[in-house]
């Protein structure tokens, strides 16, 4: 590989891996530098992508806090939807190759259990509805050149640096915690985002387009996990099943936004996600020791 590689969000869950991997290879990476790139300010966004001239533009920044999406809808929109728009027009102007990371929170409304591509998206929430403008502002404004990638409740950061479930979980654990209550009435799947951003650099090299879902098997509540982690660190203390009213939180979640995919299988058997227990304990592991 010997791209101009323009990365937004590289400071964040998934970008970092990515940045990492690719700083291994001959790619020139540039960064988005939070001081001259906002997604709250998109009216600077093109001319700074124009500058750069990247063949390749992975586009990880996003409002990822739900809650605060849902009490202020307008910054999703700004964040999610009109950013993501001035740079699917950047990628086109440059003829760059464009990934957007989709949630799995475009999907709830329909009430499905799981959702795959063929599946038609009715999101529950201003975060989901905010990222899915982000994709169809994709695939108007850069037509050609897209991979859409839906992901599903995302685990990776490691230690110190997980700032979402199964960080807050763990944390829980080694603050010695009696008991961990955790959601059984809402339901997902989880993407590693160790083995996202893997399929991601097979990406760039293939210049794959479409739209995929990318997570481990199995729709599964945050029940499922918590205990699966307690086996995983020998945890000796209860843990409960709850209703998700006992976290009462801003924006509503789907009954599930688990997801599966249809077309994976069919680009290259060796980098498809696992069994969600399997890929669980692979990011669980790197807490150990
Ligand atoms: N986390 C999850 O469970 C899931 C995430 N996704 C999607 O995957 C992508 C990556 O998510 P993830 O890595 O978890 O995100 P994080 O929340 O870990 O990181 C967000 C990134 O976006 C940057 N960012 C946030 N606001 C702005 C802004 N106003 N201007 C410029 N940059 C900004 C952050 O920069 P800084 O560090 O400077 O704040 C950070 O680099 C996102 O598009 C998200 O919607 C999809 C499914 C699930
Ligand atoms: C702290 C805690 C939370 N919970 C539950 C409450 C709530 O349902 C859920 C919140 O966890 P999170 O913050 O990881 O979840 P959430 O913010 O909903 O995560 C979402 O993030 C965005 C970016 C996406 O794209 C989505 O697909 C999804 O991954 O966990 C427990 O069950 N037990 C606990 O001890």
């Amino acid at each position: 590989m010997s791209d101009k590689i323009f990365i937004t969000g590289g400071t964040g869950m998934l970008g970092v891996y990515v940045a990492n991997a690719l700083s291994d290879t001959h790619c020139q990476i540039v960064v988005a530098d939070r001081h001259r790139f906002d997604l709250s300010n998109p009216k600077c966004i093109y001319s700074f992508i124009r500058e750069e001239r990247p063949n390749v533009i992975l586009h990880f920044a996003a409002e990822t806090d739900v809650d605060l999406c849902e009490r202020e809808p307008a910054r999703a929109g700004i964040c999610n939807h009109l950013a993501t728009e001035q740079i699917a027009k950047a990628a086109e102007a440059c003829g760059a190759w464009l990934l957007y990371i989709s949630s799995s929170n475009v999907f709830g409304a329909e009430g499905k259990i799981s959702y795959n591509e063929l599946d038609i998206p009715i999101p529950t929430n201003y975060y989901g509805r905010s990222k899915l403008n982000g994709e169809e502002a994709v695939k108007a404004n850069c037509p050609e050149r897209h991979l859409i990638l839906r992901a599903g409740w995302m685990i990776g950061g490691g230690p110190g640096k997980d700032h979402k479930f199964v960080g807050k979980i763990i944390q829980q654990i080694k603050n010695g915690a009696a008991e961990l209550k955790a959601v059984s009435d809402r339901l997902g799947s989880i993407t590693y985002a160790v083995q996202l951003s893997e399929f991601i650099l097979w990406a760039i090299n293939q210049r794959q387009t479409g739209t995929f879902h990318f997570a481990s098997n199995g729709t599964i509540s945050r029940f499922d996990i918590a205990r699966a982690i307690g086996d995983l660190l020998n945890y000796r203390g209860d843990i409960v099943p709850v209703q998700s009213s006992m976290f009462p939180l801003s924006a509503p979640r789907p009954f599930s936004e688990g997801i599966k995919s249809l077309y994976l299988s069919t680009l290259d058997e060796s980098i498809n996600p696992g069994y969600w227990k399997d890929d669980l304990a692979r990011y669980i592991a790197t807490f150990q020791g």
